[in-house]
């Protein structure tokens, strides 16, 4: 795929950029590696004050990124200032807690392992790479980078091909409020290349955001070198709606869940079950709402669904729901691309899936949902825990004894219970099954990439 910014919402191509030679990345990784000593023995107060300074540059430069991140990608414009913000947010975050997080922590009764004192320690590893995403540009290298080098590691940022100018955005952020030269990077370079800069033996781990095929090429790779890999794959995230619920909160909330991000999100709600009690009356709001989401140009602000970012996935999920129709789905709303230029698809609702539509297992990376009967709750649970997936989870009830079931049966990283799937700094985030492992954001988040050693002492 070429390295190119190509707009989603007419099509074409903005601007290219030739990928960085075989000497550039070595001297990007040279220098990541220089970098470390230097940062390994900054304080966390100067760290601090470092990603500070960066969110203080992030939110004086909002509009111009936002509308970067519109043409790369093409999400609301709103939506693109809030991920800025939300990016700022959490190199705050990090900026106030990192230190306590990695505060030594010593055995309360060293004298049961005959020590005088023991602890352990967390210290930087090096070099991280990190592989990520164009579906939240900024949000997602920015909260591998705040953890990454509030610790005191450097970063390379090995970014999605299709959203180069914000990835050169990133490289210079960092040197801009003060890190040394070096501490985060980012490599214009192909999947391909990604293998070699990950047995590099100046990299010392590796996190990818993205699909599971890359997951497992990264994971294998980083494995032979036995090197730390967190994974942070897809998710096709059930939304599950009991009798007590409040079915307004519950609708309004599955159409957002399944439309943010122009329904590009790892986390978006995107199977939806719905007991069969409430099940005609959620459907056909649910579909009613859908339907009257404003499709159209992201820029501007009235928009509610811009395109997808890229043809291809426009194609593959316009694929999905052909095939889910031709194996006997019932259309609730939307479906098939508008008569326009870009890379549109209609908000779509889906219900009656027959049990082999690709749809099922696959996740749909776009504005389509699909509708489940389920018979009781534990059927909701058996249709929600069906998928190889395990990312996140949605469950609406108001019977807390129904909430606490739930939360126990979900195959899940996360469950949100009267609410909609987010990530927050202060939580961690991350998934089971194919969807990874490895947590990122909060405590866990900035202890993945570090050695925690352990000290003993006559
Ligand atoms: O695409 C993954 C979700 C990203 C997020 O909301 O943190």
């Amino acid at each position: 795929m070429a390295i190119a910014t190509i707009n989603p919402t007419t099509g074409e191509t903005e601007r290219a950029f030739t990928p960085h030679t075989a000497a550039e990345v070595q001297r990007r990784i040279a220098l990541a590696h220089d970098a470390f000593a230097a940062l390994k023995d900054t304080t966390f107060a100067e760290r601090a004050r470092w990603l500070r300074a960066a969110a203080d540059l992030l939110e004086a430069e909002v509009d111009d990124t936002a509308r970067l991140l519109v043409v790369e990608m093409g999400k609301p414009i709103a939506q693109a200032e809030a991920e800025i913000r939300k990016s700022a947010k959490g190199l705050r975050y990090y900026a106030e807690h990192a230190e306590a997080f990695l505060a030594d922590e010593p055995l309360s009764d060293p004298s049961a392992v005959g020590a005088s004192k023991a602890w352990t320690r967390y210290e930087p590893l090096g070099a991280v790479l990190a592989v990520m995403p164009w579906n939240f540009p900024v949000w997602q290298a920015l909260r591998f980078a705040a953890p990454a080098l509030a610790a005191g590691n450097t970063g390379l940022l090995k970014h999605a091909s299709n959203v180069p100018q914000t990835a050169l955005y990133l490289d210079g952020l960092f040197a801009r409020a003060g890190f040394p030269e070096g501490a985060f990077q980012a490599l214009l370079i192909g999947s391909g290349e990604v293998k070699a800069v990950v047995e590099d033996p100046r990299v010392k781990a590796v996190t990818l955001t993205g699909s599971e095929p890359a997951g497992r090429a990264v994971a294998a790779a980083a494995g032979a070198a036995i090197k730390k890999s967190v994974l942070e794959l897809g998710g096709s995230d059930p939304f599950i709606v009991l009798p007590s619920a409040d079915l307004d909160a519950a609708v309004e909330t599955a159409v957002k869940a399944r439309t943010i991000n122009n329904g590009q999100s790892c986390i978006a709600s995107k199977r939806f079950i719905v007991h069969a009690d409430v099940y005609d009356e959620f459907s056909r709001r649910f579909a009613e709402a859908t339907a009257a989401l404003v499709v159209g140009d992201p820029l501007d602000p009235e928009t509610e669904v811009g395109p997808l970012a890229t043809e291809s996935g426009r194609d593959d999920l316009a694929e999905l729901v052909d095939d889910a129709i031709a194996k006997g789905a019932k259309v609730l709303a939307g479906s098939g691309a508008p008569e326009r230029p870009g890379w549109f698809y209609t908000p779509t609702v889906l219900a009656d899936l027959s049990e082999d539509a690709r749809i099922v297992q696959e996740e749909a990376f776009g504005p389509v949902a699909t509708l489940y009967r389920a018979e009781d709750a534990e059927d909701a649970a058996r249709i929600a825990n069906q998928t190889t997936f395990g990312l996140s989870s949605s469950v609406w009830t108001n019977d807390p004894e129904e909430q606490e079931w739930f939360i126990r049966r979900l195959d899940a990283g996360a469950v949100f219970v009267n609410g909609m799937t987010v990530s927050f700094p202060e939580l961690p985030f991350g998934g089971v099954k194919a969807s990874g492992y490895g947590r990122e954001l909060a405590a866990a988040g900035i202890r993945e990439f570090t050695n925690l050693k352990t000290v003993w002492r006559s």
